[in-house]
Parts: structure tokens; sequence; C-alpha cells
């Protein structure tokens, strides 16, 4: 195997995983990390991306749309769990691995953003697969996320997508990212301690 090759393969440098409930915002600060990191260094790789890709396909959808904070993705929102609970059943990492090769199937960027793990199962893979992980749970109280547009749908916000890591403590940042709160400071502390990875 080539130097390069087996640089290759020891990237990423570090990952950070990102959870936490409808609205609470990981869009808006993995996007903000992102853009602060740059492209060239930096990868937003989502969960939920290769479910939206399979649902837009079958469904004749736009994936652009399905993959935005719109309409679309709420419409869709209950099924495309149901449907990607029944793969997961059969092989937890499913997701993560074709999230992996979807945003950067040859390891080139140096730092990953995983921006919507909902599982412990999701953790645990990345955690087996990858060093250097940091786990981080952005909350935001219920009034800010329906001021950003969530109401409490049954069967999404009950379900195991978005529950099951409400008692996992492992978490290496816990951001509020409440209506007045500032969000810059975790995130100037994001790109600060990417420069020491
Ligand atoms: N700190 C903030 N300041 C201003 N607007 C914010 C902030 N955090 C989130 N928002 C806005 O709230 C809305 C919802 O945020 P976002 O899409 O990031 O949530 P999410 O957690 O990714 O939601 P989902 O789980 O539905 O994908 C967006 O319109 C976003 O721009």
């Amino acid at each position: 195997m080539s130097g390069a090759a087996v640089a290759e393969r020891q990237r990423p440098k570090a990952v950070y995983v990102f959870s936490g409930k409808r609205k609470c915002g990981k869009d808006y600060i993995t996007d903000a990390i992102h853009k602060r990191i740059g492209s060239e260094k930096c990868v937003i790789i989502r969960l939920s991306g290769p479910i939206k890709k399979h649902w837009a396909q079958t469904k004749s959808l736009q994936l652009d749309e399905l993959l935005s904070d719109g309409e679309m993705k709420e419409q869709h929102r209950k099924s495309m769990i149901e449907w990607s609970e029944n793969v997961r059943t059969n092989d937890n990492g499913y997701f993560c691995r074709m999230a992996i090769d979807m945003y950067d199937q040859n390891h080139s960027k140096d730092i990953w953003i995983v921006s919507d793990a909902r599982r412990k199962t999701d953790i645990a893979w990345f955690k087996s697969n990858y060093n250097n992980l940091k786990l981080i749970r952005i909350t935001a109280d219920e009034c800010t996320r329906k001021e950003r547009g969530w109401n409490f749908i049954q069967g999404v916000d009950d379900a195991t997508s978005e529950c099951d890591l409400d008692d996992y403590l492992e978490w290496d940042w816990i951001v509020e990212n409440n209506k007045f709160n500032d969000c810059n400071d975790f995130i100037n502390e994001i790109v600060n301690h990417v420069l020491t990875v």
C-alpha cells in the first residue's frame, strides 16, 4: 500500500458527533462550524442523508428539498423513520457506513462532523470504528423549538429516533442553544479544538 493510501486510511483526524432533539439547532450549529473550518478540511456527515436519498429515489422527490429544513422533510419524516428502523434492525451500522460513503467515501477530509446521531448504536458504531471521537449534545427548550417550527408529533417525537439518547451521559460538550443563548462561544471552542488534533 502506498504512503498516500495509508495516510488516507488514517483520516479523519477527529470525528465530532452531534445529537439533539428536533429543531434544537443541529444543522445551524454544524453548518456554522463547517463554514469556519472550511470544506477543504472538513465535511458534514448526515446519517439521514442515505435515508433521504433512498426516499427521494423511490418516491420521485427532490433530494435537495428533502435534505433542507422545509415542509417536505416533515411530511415524510415518520415514514422515513419507520422504513429506516426496519433496515437498522438487521444492521445497526448500515446508515453510518452509507452516510460515510455518501459524503466522504475516500476518507479525504481531516475533520468529520456527524450532524445527527440519534441512537446509542450510532455512537457505539463510530466509537468502535474511529478514534478521536468527541460527542456533543445540543439542547433547546420547547418554547424555543416551537418558535423554530417544532410541534409534538406522535410516532416521531416519542420514537427511539428522538429519545434514545435522552439518558446518554457521556457527552464531551452539552450546549444550550435557546433563543437567548449565544452559541458562538461553543463554535469557537470547537474550531480551536480542531487546531489541536
Ligand atoms: N442559535 C440559533 N440562532 C438563530 N437561529 C437558529 C439557531 N439555532 C437554530 N436556529 C434556526 O432554527 C431552525 C431549526 O434549526 P435546525 O434546522 O438547525 O434544527 P435541527 O436540530 O437540525 O432540526 P431537525 O432535527 O429537524 O433537522 C432553523 O431555521 C435554524 O436556522
